[in-house]
């Protein structure tokens, strides 16, 4: 969430919310639309992931371009962790990060949502990419249908990957948001789970929970303030979730408390 506003803050009353991160997980948008996204949406966006495979399928011109757009925009952009995985699996990892600073993307998502990574493979990946200057997001969880979050091996995953040299750890939802991680077949949270997974974290700074449907964006924003760090956002509901963050949607309304709503546009 950007600090900055489209409207002029000195002539408004405005306020901005604070730093909670949004990511966008990009299926393959055309360079038209991603233009339209980063124009309109760019100041509420701070990383966009090319979810799972799709970045080696774009021509490379394209791909490039829109990496350069989104660095000019000051975002993160990387490729999705399961491209990573397939690298992994492919025995092809230093052809992987060769390929991806190449490419220009400025950060990588280390995961083991479908593949299994031992504790000192997941440790070298979060090191090389620290290494080579890239921001490393790691992921937690499985993206097998019904598999639910262990609190006590998520506490000690983050523990690890931050002191690794990860910057966040994001908790796995897919982009579906059903079915794994914190939520049930329909996308609804298990409070009891979500309750033992923060008793267990305590600070949740450098947590990113994948929130891809509405009713989640919500529970998060009410359960952990607007400055909350929510990622695969789909790219139509950026404003849509800043509305919530800034309390300008019913269901967030009570935080418009915090964030004075404007009165004029111009
Ligand atoms: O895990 C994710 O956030 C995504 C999307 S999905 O699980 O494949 O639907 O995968 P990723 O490989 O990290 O882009």
């Amino acid at each position: 969430m950007s600090d900055r506003s489209c409207l002029d803050l000195r002539e408004t009353q405005i306020q901005t919310t604070g730093s909670g991160l949004t990511m966008v997980i990009d299926k393959g948008l055309g360079c038209h639309s991603f233009t339209d996204l980063l124009e309109t949406a760019g100041d509420y966006i701070d990383c966009i992931k090319f979810g799972f495979g799709t970045a080696p399928l774009y021509p490379n011109d394209i791909l490039i371009s829109k990496i350069e757009l989104a660095k000019r925009y000051g975002l993160t952009v990387m490729p999705g962790g399961t491209f990573l995985e397939t690298a992994i699996q492919q025995n092809v990892v230093p052809a992987f990060f060769n390929s991806v600073c190449r490419i220009g993307f400025n950060g990588i998502e280390v995961s083991d949502g479908t593949i299994e990574v031992t504790r000192s493979q997941r440790s070298e990946l979060i090191r090389e990419g620290v290494k080579l200057r890239l921001r490393v997001v790691t992921e937690y969880g499985k993206k097998l249908s019904g598999s639910l979050i262990d609190a006590n091996s998520l506490a000690v995953t983050v523990d690890e990957d931050l002191s690794e040299g990860a910057d966040l750890v994001t908790i796995e939802a897919r982009e579906s948001g059903k079915g794994v991680g914190l939520f049930d077949e329909r996308g609804d949270c298990s409070e009891g789970v979500l309750e033992s997974v923060t008793r267990m974290l305590g600070d949740c700074r450098h947590i990113m929970w994948e929130t891809p449907l509405k009713q989640q964006q919500v529970l998060m924003i009410q359960t952990f303030g607007s400055n909350v760090n929510l990622g695969n956002i789909p790219p139509s509901d950026i404003l849509s979730l800043e509305t919530l963050r800034r309390g300008l949607r019913s269901d967030t309304f009570h935080l418009g408390d915090q964030v004075t709503p404007f009165f004029y546009m111009i």
